[in-house]
Order: C-alpha cells, then sequence, then structure tokens
C-alpha cells in the first residue's frame, strides 16, 4: 500500500477540464466547508439531510476512543477462548470491515445474504468460540435480524450462552439497541447517529468488526488523521477535490460510469466498499455516476471501456488508466467520501439520501405477506435445461424459446451507451463462479457489465439502477435449495426471503419500464455451467 495519497488524472483532455472545475471548487470553498460540516452545500431540498450526515468528516478524531476501547473487549474474548468472528450487517454496515479485514489478511465471516445455505455454512463453524456482531445502523434491516435471530437460537442449542456472544452496534434508540438492553447482549457499540451507513467506515460500524478480528484499526485512523488535513483544504491540489472535479467532468461528457480496477493498491476488495458509496449517493433524480467493480486491469469493461466510461485505477496507473488513486486505506476512505459528497455538488443531487432503495424492500415486505400476489413470474417463458427463465411480458421476443435467445433478446433492449447488470441472489461462496458471468457478458456483448450478489447489492447499486440513469437492462439469477432456514420468531424462511427480494426487486425494475429477465436455476452448479455456455454462444 502506498504511504502518501495521491490523485493523477492521466488523461489530459479530462485533466483539462477538471483543473477547470477544480478552480471552481477552490473558490467555493466546498473542501473546507465539507470538513466544517456546511449543510447548505447542496440545497434547500438537501439541507436537513445533509445537517444530520457529516458528522464523519471528523471520526479520524472522535473514534479514537474505540481503539483502546475494542481491543480491551478482544482480548477479553480470546482469554474466554473466543476467537471467531461473525458479523451480520448489509452495505454499510459490513462493507468497510470486510475490505479491512482482507486487506489485512484477518479471518471475518461476514453474512450479507438471504441463502440459506451461505448461513448454514456460517452456522456450521465452531460455535464455541464464535462472537456475533450484529450491525445495523436502523436497527432495523430484515437479513440482519434474521441473522441475528438464527444465531442466538444455534447458540442455545449449542449450549453456549447466546447473549455473551451478540456484540451490537447501532444508532443510539434503534430498535436494536432496545432488543440488546433487553436481551443483555455483550455489548453495545451505539454511533453517531450524525454519520450515514455508507460514511461510516472510520465509526463503530468500521472499526468495532473489524477491530475484534485483529485488524490495526489505529493505524487505520493515523492513516485517515494524516489526510484529514490535506482533504480539507481549499486548494487544486487537493486529492478530493481533483477526484470529484475529474468524476464531473467526465460525467458532463457523457461518461456516466466508473470501471474501477485494483492496479496494485495493496487493498483487497475497496472497489466494493466504494461501489456502495458512489452508487447509492449519486444515482438518483435519473442521473448519477455507475461504478462498474471489475476484475483488474486486463478485465473486459476497462482497456476496452468506451466514450460512456471512465476507467479509475485503485493502485499505480496502467497504460489504460484515465484517473489513478493510491494511498494507504484510511486515507483512501475519508478521500472518497470527499470525493463523493463534492461531486454530488457537481451533479446537483443529495449525496446522503437513499429514496429508491425503499421501493423494493416495500416489494419485498408485500411478496411474503401474500406469496400468491406473484403471479407475474408463477409460470416459466421457457425451460432450458437446468434453467428456467421467467421474463416480464413483452421482453422476450416470441422465438426465445433457448436461454442464449433470452439471453439476445434482453442485451438487445439496452442502448449502445446503456449496461448490464446481473443480480446473483446465490450463495457467494459456493455459487462463486457466478462472478465470472460479469467478465464474459461485457466481452460478448461490448455492454459495461455490473455484477452484484442479492441481497448485498440492493443496498449499493440497488439504488442507482432505480434512480440514476434508465439505461440499464438487467439478469437476475435466483436458484433451488437443497435446504432452508426458518428466521426464528418470523413466519418466513431465508430461502422464501430471498425469493421475494429477487422477485420485488424485480417488479419495481419492471415497473419503471426496465427490461429484465430472471434465470432460475433448478440445479446451481450445472444451471451455472448452462448459463456460461449460452452467454459464449452470444456472439455468434
Ligand atoms: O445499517 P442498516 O440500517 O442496517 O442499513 C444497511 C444498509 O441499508 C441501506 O440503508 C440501504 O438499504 C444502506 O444505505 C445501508 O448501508
Amino acid at each position: 500500500m502506498t504511504s502518501s495519497l495521491a490523485v493523477e488524472i492521466i488523461d489530459p483532455d479530462l485533466a483539462d477540464k477538471a483543473a477547470t472545475l477544480a478552480d471552481r471548487l477552490v473558490e467555493e470553498r466546498l473542501a473546507s466547508r465539507i470538513s466544517e460540516q456546511d449543510p447548505t452545500l447542496w440545497g434547500p431540498d438537501a439541507e436537513a439531510e445533509a445537517a444530520i450526515r457529516l458528522a464523519w468528516t471528523a471520526l479520524p478524531r472522535t473514534s479514537r476512543a474505540l481503539v483502546a476501547d475494542v481491543a480491551a473487549l478482544a482480548a477479553e474474548l480470546r482469554a474466554e477462548g473466543v476467537d471467531r468472528v461473525v458479523l451480520a450487517g448489509m452495505g454499510g454496515s459490513s462493507l468497510a470491515p470486510e475490505v479491512l479485514a482482507r486487506t489485512a489478511g484477518k479471518a471475518l465471516t461476514v453474512l450479507d445474504t438471504t441463502d440459506p445455505a451461505q448461513v448454514a455454512d456460517a452456522l456450521a463453524g465452531d460455535l464455541e468460540r464464535t462472537v456475533l456482531v450484529v450491525s445495523s445502523k436502523s436497527g432495523t434491516t430484515v437479513e440482519t435480524d434474521s441473522h441475528r435471530r438464527i444465531f442466538e437460537a444455534a447458540f442455545r442449542a449449542a449450549g453456549v450462552d447466546a447473549a455473551s456472544r451478540i456484540v451490537v452496534v447501532t444508532d443510539p434508540g434503534s430498535p436494536l439497541e432496545v432488543k440488546a438492553t433487553e436481551a443483555g447482549y455483550r455489548r453495545v457499540y451505539t454511533a453517531d447517529p450524525n454519520v450515514g451507513g455508507r460514511y461510516s467506515a472510520l465509526s463503530a460500524f468500521g472499526l468495532v468488526p473489524a477491530g475484534l478480528a485483529g485488524v490495526d484499526i489505529g493505524e487505520l485512523l493515523d492513516q485517515a488523521s494524516e489526510a484529514a488535513t490535506v482533504l480539507a483544504t481549499d486548494k487544486p491540489r487537493n486529492p478530493a477535490l481533483r477526484l470529484a472535479a475529474a468524476w464531473g467532468a467526465a460525467h458532463a461528457s457523457g461518461a456516466e460510469k466508473l470501471v474501477l480496477a485494483d492496479t496494485g493498491s495493496g487493498i483487497t476488495g475497496f472497489g466494493d466498499w466504494a461501489e456502495q458509496l458512489i452508487a447509492e449517493s449519486t444515482g438518483k433524480e435519473g442521473t448519477g455516476l455507475l461504478p462498474v467493480v471489475v476484475e483488474g486491469p486486463q478485465a473486459a469493461g476497462f482497456a476496452d471501456a468506451g466514450p460512456d466510461a471512465t476507467r479509475v485505477s485503485i493502485g499505480p496507473a496502467t497504460d489504460e488508466t484515465a484517473i489513478s488513486v493510491t494511498g494507504p486505506l484510511g486515507a483512501q476512505f475519508l478521500l472518497w467520501e470527499y470525493a463523493t459528497a463534492a461531486v454530488g455538488r457537481l451533479l446537483g443531487i443529495d449525496p446522503f439520501n437513499q429514496p429508491d432503495v425503499e421501493a423494493a424492500k416495500k416489494a419485498a415486505r408485500a411478496l411474503l405477506d401474500n406469496p400468491e400476489t406473484d403471479t407475474g413470474s408463477a409460470r416459466p417463458s421457457t425451460v432450458d435445461g437446468e434453467v428456467e427463465v421467467y421474463a416480464a411480458p413483452g421482453v422476450l421476443t416470441a422465438g426465445a424459446g433457448t436461454l442464449t435467445e433470452a439471453l439476445r433478446t434482453l442485451v438487445a433492449a439496452a442502448p449502445h451507451d446503456g449496461y448490464l447488470s446481473i443480480h446473483a441472489y446465490l450463495n457467494r461462496i459456493d455459487d462463486a463462479s457466478a462472478e465470472l458471468l460479469r467478465g464474459e457478458l461485457a466481452r460478448n456483448t461490448g455492454l459495461q457489465t455490473t455484477f452484484g450478489w442479492g441481497p448485498r447489492f440492493l443496498h449499493s447499486t440497488g439504488q442507482y439502477h432505480k434512480g440514476g440513469a434508465q439505461n440499464g437492462v438487467f439478469l437476475q439469477i435466483t436458484g433451488g435449495h437443497d435446504e432452508d432456514a426458518q428466521v426464528p420468531g418470523r413466519p418466513y424462511t431465508l430461502g422464501s426471503l430471498q425469493l421475494a427480494q429477487a422477485l420485488g426487486d424485480g417488479h419495481v425494475l419492471i415497473e419503471r419500464g426496465r427490461p429484465l429477465v430472471r434465470v432460475h436455476l433448478t440445479d446451481r452448479l450445472a444451471g451455472l455451467a448452462q448459463l456460461m455456455r449460452a452467454v459464449q454462444e452470444l456472439p455468434h
């Protein structure tokens, strides 16, 4: 990991345009005003929300007390033989700790799934040695609440005192805090409520699970503190202003996608964290920046990006890079947060709300309450081997009788500067090969292509799909289950929740006129192989 924070704009045309914009941001004193938490920067409509969302600028300082506190809890747990950390949290409540743990090479099991087999695998670890961190700002997120219920019951069944093994991170006064106090959970960390989920990497949400997993969170805060001064400075060299200006200039020239590739940053999985920050913050009111996280600089979508996309290296520049961002992880968290808030002003949107996320949650809840209302997708349009194809009326042409033809029809519905988004409601570990579909589809369609695990992406790019530029087409993948799990105290299983989340988001996208095809893999392994073959046949 490089020690100094830098943003280089390699593309000369972009550099010129960005310099002009950066000068404007300097004149407006944007950096210092963000650091001073000025809520008026995003216009009158955004002011009330911004007034309760800017405390992240002070986190490098205000989070300091957590370092010793979390170290003491980790030592206490270790002394009791508890050294396995499982984190239940969605979006901003798990993405940062996951990057932190992976980068430091520390074990952290992240549960941001409703896949029954993936949850069963997490339960199959040694519960005698396990502490569950339940992280939820709102304290109401259904996935996280389900994980808490399932683990609590499993601890009990294993003869482990459940309350002593559950640590909570939440906002003060949330239903989760109330529950934790009632149940006598081991520890409750209340975070600063004036920090939004996706800006919470340096708060208790990032630091508690990462610190318990053994990450050096003191060093992380040192890196962020060092960067805080430069990021608050109204100078054209301020890396956050440079990054925001480059993004803003690219967007104004018609490149609404940012293709993010790691080019040797030394950070593992940063793109997944940045993806939520950028997509959920900017993708609204029909505009925004769509992050496209790719496997590396050689991946389809990066080297061959067209004029609708800007190539951003996380790490040193390669021959194709337009913008490169380097620096230590603690500094980068803060840099990207400043840049995202700043570009929100350039785009004229409120970077702190997520107005379109609720629609999918509501549709999923409605389906769970009344599963019989799901008439639209009850019957497959086509069955091809291990794959059932479901499509909204009018999406598939009459002849689309095979999987390849269905995919071809879906792809043909995308405008040339649109995008294809794959939503895999599968097991992130056992069905990991699904991720290979992204590169293969991008290569074979020429479209910028994103990949997200459902329901994880619903708390990330899900906002953009519904709120951003309406030029996406969507491929949902669902799968059969060999096992399922009842959520204790709730009238649903994880499997039914997972399907309701897929169908719910599908309904919302279809309602908004987006072309969508769902493929259901009756046998996951065979179905994924078949899907890959169908994608490879696309160009022929
Ligand atoms: O921390 P919570 O309240 O459980 O929310 C998790 C995630 O869900 C979202 O609200 C979107 O659904 C994200 O913004 C957030 O990071």
